[in-house]
């Protein structure tokens, strides 16, 4: 899929927000991108995953044995992916604060995984997401999203293929423009407030 016709994808499920928006980061945009309403379109969802796994090199797909995602945005790219390259899909979530499998799901040690998100914004999550899947025994042998938010500029320590790369600025508490300043913060994601 072209650049373009993904990120048509993105304005025709109204999934492009401006405003001012607390990130999980805990720095603050004037853009967000919601990837939940791309993904509430079954076909969409499947459609935009079989664009991710053309991403990825042949030499890498053919490795990849589990697909595991962070919960909650990564749940459902992270399904239809692991549906593309016909290969389980788990996900880790936070209950407690750090990323852990749970629900039974388990990794055999030596898998070789693919992390999957939705976007990534300063990689951290995903950072995260790599280091319980690593802790559960899987080799995380490369990354996937469907956007990236910082153009290229994260280093998540394995190779990573986002469908697309945009520019999106962020800005820490003390050095917000005027514009979001005036207006107050909304927090569209599940990590809990530091
Ligand atoms: O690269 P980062 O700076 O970590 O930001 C991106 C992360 O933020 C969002 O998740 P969030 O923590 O808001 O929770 P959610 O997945 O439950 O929506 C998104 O799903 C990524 O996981
Ligand atoms: O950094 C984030 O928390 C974030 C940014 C974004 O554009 N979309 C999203 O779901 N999360
Ligand atoms: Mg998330």
């Amino acid at each position: 899929m072209l650049e373009d016709e993904i990120l048509s994808e993105f304005r025709a499920s109204q999934a492009l927000l401006e405003g001012h928006f607390l990130l999980s980061s805990g720095r603050h945009s004037a853009h967000y991108l919601q990837c939940a309403r791309v993904l509430m379109d079954p076909m969409r969802a499947s459609r935009l995953a079989v664009a991710i796994a053309q991403k990825i090199p042949r030499e890498v797909r053919s490795q990849i044995q589990k697909v595991v995602s962070p919960a909650m945005g990564g749940v459902i790219i992270g399904h239809e992916v692991g549906r593309a390259l016909n290969v389980e899909a788990m996900f880790v979530e936070r209950p407690t604060g750090t990323f852990e499998l749970r629900r039974g799901f388990a990794l055999t040690p030596g898998d070789k995984v693919l992390m999957v998100e939705d976007v990534v914004t300063t990689g951290l999550s995903s950072r995260e997401a790599i280091k319980a899947i690593e802790e559960a025994g899987g080799e995380v042998i490369a990354a996937a999203a469907l956007i990236d938010r910082s153009a290229g500029a994260v280093d998540l320590g394995v190779p990573f293929f986002p469908l697309v790369a945009l520019n999106f600025p962020t800005y820490a508490e003390d050095e917000l423009p005027p514009e979001l300043a005036a207006t107050p913060a909304v927090k569209p994601g599940s990590r809990a407030v530091a």
